[in-house]
């Protein structure tokens, strides 16, 4: 009973269009439960939120729910069919329950994988994870109140041993006062530290929180939208550890510190009147430069941060390209853009640095003339008999509370928020990236798909770039096996990602079985296409992790049957660890004809309805080849569509149509035979060649000299 529950609840994220990540069942263990309890169990496996069970009969607006029925176990209620029926999905389809007050309906809180409505800015990001925990932190105030009170206590104390016990020598009242002041004391320790606790264990919580989101979120970027390089984004997205060391630090006391400073200042008025004057004057003017110096230091943090990230992205790319630049003797060119990076970080860090380190000698400066000028006013009213000793040593404690932590840490403080905010500022820019599918539409879920692909007035074009890719019109019927050839640079792979749906046309519209791509929920389409880039890149982990990347595992007797069927075994079986073969970080341990024969492995065992092959024989030998062709042949079935873009005639035997690609456009489409014969060189050709200009036909000898190699 408990093993439908798990279908169920994709059947009703789907009815209320969550998309779920492949993996999300796989901590959930319902062994064992009993099936009341099974839903409880799989919330709290998959560590998702209690179900909320719903009172009484439910509305009509409240549906879908989950449904428990003693007899009849899990379904989703649907809606009402009369008075006292129920429309149910179970998992063996719709069924009409009765219903009955045994009936158990619950409300269950699906996680968004990736936030799909606009976000306005990755601080309300942050705002909306702070005030999911707003108890805590309003607990966290509580205690700053208290502790700010406790505060008081010491200055009293003071106070009260320079007016009472020294004058009157009452060592009694020392001794209550002294009990009295070490139990305060102790409450503000034990304060003190359970408020830094619960803010670190909630900051920890938020950082996990708003980390996933964004990671989540940058993976949904769309693969053309994706600017600047990986290093870059990679550090940009690293701003988030400068905000969380802004929300841990204690600074952010400072603000909850701030609105005791001006209830300070009352009480000091309290007790020696006039000397309040001299808070009055230094916290507004320690404020005032406060902000003075945070726009000094803005525009140079900002800067600082940007060189930052480019730096780091340098260092990126010259590790992921050490080969290119060894063998190119590329390091000291390298070096040079890193010393020039270097400099730049160095430059607008300067400033930085050198402001701050003028703000603290200001505000050290300003704390002790604000001292000075206590004492001096406050002996000044003692000496005319206006206040009491006591009182002015509690003035200047309770000044000492002032500027000490608040005005103390100021300078270090700004010189965190001004670069958070320009981390906040980088990844504002990586929100506004478009994602693969747009926020604006709900995501259908067909549980099938045609084969066929339809491109109309398709127009594409890489971001800075003068010309793409033109397609009025494109149609791929369903059990089509299509062949796109061309010259270097033709477009030939961008059609293909368009296909794929991994790129996006500016105009146009591709459509997958009739519906609009743009419109089917992203997992749906990876499930239906499969796509073998040309530069196949594995992750780190083993080869068996490459191969089952994105699918469900078949079985070690399908891997290795697929693994034999194009010449993957061998390789496996030399090794001594077999599938369990370790793969490093980058790909690396693998041949780039075994990388596209893993990348083979896993479209072969996922079973596409599409396959989209980027030069899938590009990297192997004429027997593994030959090979892999024998084995293509019989997986790609009669109702799945194959497009390949290709360089080698051989693969043109696997195929009954061929587009011809040049300048971005599709300038022939037929059958192999008749393309190949077209794109004979003709006498014309040459002699438009030998007068160098570009036609449709010329590019097409250009392929064909390509396709007869
Ligand atoms: N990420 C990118 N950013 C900008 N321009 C790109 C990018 N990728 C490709 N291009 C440009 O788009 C054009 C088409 O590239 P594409 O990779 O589709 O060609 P192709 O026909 O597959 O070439 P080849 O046969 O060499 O693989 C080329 O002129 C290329 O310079």
């Amino acid at each position: 009973m408990t093993d439908s529950l798990l279908t169920l609840v994709e059947i009703f994220a789907r009815q209320r269009g969550v998309e779920m990540p492949p993996n999300w069942s796989a901590e959930v263990d319902l062994d064992r439960v009993e099936a009341k309890g099974a839903l409880h169990k799989l919330a709290e496996d998959a560590g998702w939120k209690k179900p909320i069970k719903v009172d009484g009969r439910p509305r009509p607006n409240q549906f879908p729910l989950i449904v428990f029925q003693p007899t009849q176990g899990w379904g989703i209620a649907e809606q009402w069919e009369s008075v006292d029926r129920l429309q149910v999905r179970t998992e063996k389809g719709t069924r009409r329950w009765q219903y009955s007050s045994e009936m158990l309906f619950f409300e269950l809180a699906l996680p968004r994988a990736v936030e799909r409505d606009s976000i306005p800015s990755s601080l309300s990001v942050f705002w909306r994870a702070i005030l999911l925990r707003k108890k805590v932190f309003i607990v966290a105030i509580i205690a700053t109140v208290i502790i700010n009170l406790i505060a008081l206590a010491t200055a009293i104390f003071s106070m009260q041993v320079y007016d009472r016990v020294i004058p009157l020598g009452s060592f009694s009242t020392l001794w209550v006062l002294t009990a009295g002041v070490l139990f305060a004391l102790l409450i503000d320790l034990i304060l003190r530290t359970t408020r830094s606790l619960m803010i670190e264990r909630e900051a920890a919580d938020i950082d996990a929180e708003v980390s996933e989101f964004f990671f989540a979120r940058t993976q949904a970027i769309r693969l053309d939208a994706r600017s600047g390089g990986i290093g870059t984004m990679a550090s940009q997205l690293r701003g988030l550890e400068q905000i969380r060391g802004l929300l841990s630090s204690a600074s952010i006391f400072l603000l909850a510190d701030l609105p005791f400073a001006i209830f300070f200042i009352f009480v000091i008025a309290s007790l020696a009147g006039i000397v309040a004057i001299i808070p009055v004057i230094s916290l507004p003017l320690a404020l005032g430069l406060a902000f003075l110096f945070a726009r000094l230091i803005r525009k140079d943090a900002n800067k600082a941060q940007i060189s930052g990230n480019r730096k780091n992205g340098l260092l990126v790319e010259s590790l992921d390209a050490a080969e290119t630049v060894k063998a190119n003797r590329g390091g000291w060119q390298m070096l040079g853009k890193w010393n020039d990076l270097m400099d730049e970080v160095q430059l607008h860090e300067l400033p930085v640095k050198r402001w701050s380190a003028i703000a603290a000698s200001a505000f050290g400066t300003l704390q002790q003339v604000a001292y000075v000028a206590i004492i001096v006013v406050g002996a000044i009213q003692v000496a005319a008999g206006e206040m009491t000793m006591g009182a002015l040593i509690a003035c200047a404690i309770i000044a000492g509370r002032i500027n000490g932590p608040l005005v103390g840490q100021l300078p270090n403080f700004l010189v965190q928020w001004s670069y958070s905010r320009s981390s906040l500022n980088a990844l504002d820019a990586v929100l506004a990236l478009p994602l693969d599918r747009p926020t604006e539409v709900d995501t259908l879920r067909p549980e099938k798909l045609s084969g066929s692909l339809n491109l109309n007035n398709v127009q594409f074009t890489y971001p800075g770039a003068r010309n793409g890719l033109m397609l009025p019109s494109l149609e791929i019927r369903t059990g089509e096996r299509v062949a796109i050839i061309g010259g270097i640079g033709s477009g030939k792979s961008t059609l293909l990602r368009i296909l794929a749906g991994l790129y996006a046309p500016m105009e146009g519209s591709v459509t997958i079985g009739g519906l609009d791509m743009n419109h089917i929920a992203e997992d749906v389409l990876r499930r239906h296409i499969g796509f073998l880039p040309q530069d196949i890149r594995l992750l780190n982990g083993t080869l068996r992790d490459n191969v089952l990347l994105g699918i469900s595992h078949p079985g070690d007797d399908a891997l290795l049957s697929v693994s034999d069927d194009i010449g993957l075994s061998q390789m496996i079986a030399s090794h001594p660890m077999g599938l369990d073969l370790p793969i490093s970080e980058g790909g690396r341990g693998l041949s780039g004809g075994q990388r596209t024969l893993a990348g083979l492995a896993r479209l072969m065992l996922g079973q596409p309805k599409i396959w989209l092959l980027d030069e899938p024989t590009a990297n192997l030998d004429r027997a593994t080849e030959a090979r892999v062709l024998d084995a293509l042949k019989g997986a790609i079935n009669e109702d799945s569509t194959l497009v390949l873009v290709t360089h080698r005639l051989q693969l043109l035997s696997l195929v009954d149509r061929v587009l011809v690609m040049a300048n971005g456009q599709v300038v022939l489409d037929g059958s192999p035979k008749d393309v190949l014969a077209k794109l004979q060189p003709t006498k014309n050709d040459r002699t438009a060649q030998s007068k160098k200009f570009v036609t449709v036909q010329s590019t097409s000898t250009e392929a064909a000299a390509i396709a007869d190699r």
